[in-house]
């Protein structure tokens, strides 16, 4: 079983589970977002969203933290392999911030979209 192929796949899943707990204890923004996805859960039952709208918005919080996760191990390598300051490794720093921030403009135009009528019927 150890090195077989489904238990290669479940220790790989370990390790992922063990990098996603990683990230949630250790990482400030990744916290940031964590509290804005129970933030948006509360409302989305709260306001009784749509099975579609409720997709939307798993998607759009699992972009942004994915999207920052990478972001954080983009960071991590670079500090790894050029820990001194070198205008490549501040190029490839923003380029992966560049893309946290574009996943989390999308998402804030989802939930612009999902609850901007919601909070227009109070
Ligand atoms: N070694 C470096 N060389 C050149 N510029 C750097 C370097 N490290 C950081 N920078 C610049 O500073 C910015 C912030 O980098 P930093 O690694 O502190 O990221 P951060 O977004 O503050 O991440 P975190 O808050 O997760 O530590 C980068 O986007 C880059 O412009």
């Amino acid at each position: 079983m150890k090195d077989s192929f489904l238990g290669k796949r479940i220790r790989g899943g370990g390790y992922a589970l063990k990098g996603a707990l990683l990230l949630i204890r250790n990482e400030p923004s990744i916290q940031v977002q964590f509290a804005i996805a129970i933030v948006v859960t509360v409302a989305g039952f709260y306001f009784d969203i749509t099975k579609t709208e409720w997709m939307f918005q798993c998607i759009a919080v699992g972009m942004v933290m994915s999207a920052e996760g990478l972001n954080t191990a983009i960071e991590a390598i670079a500090d790894f392999v050029h820990p001194d300051f070198h205008q490549k490794i501040g190029h490839i720093k923003d380029v992966a911030a560049g893309a946290v921030c574009i996943a989390a403009f999308v998402a804030i135009i989802i939930g612009c979209i999902i609850y901007i009528p919601y909070l227009q019927a109070l």
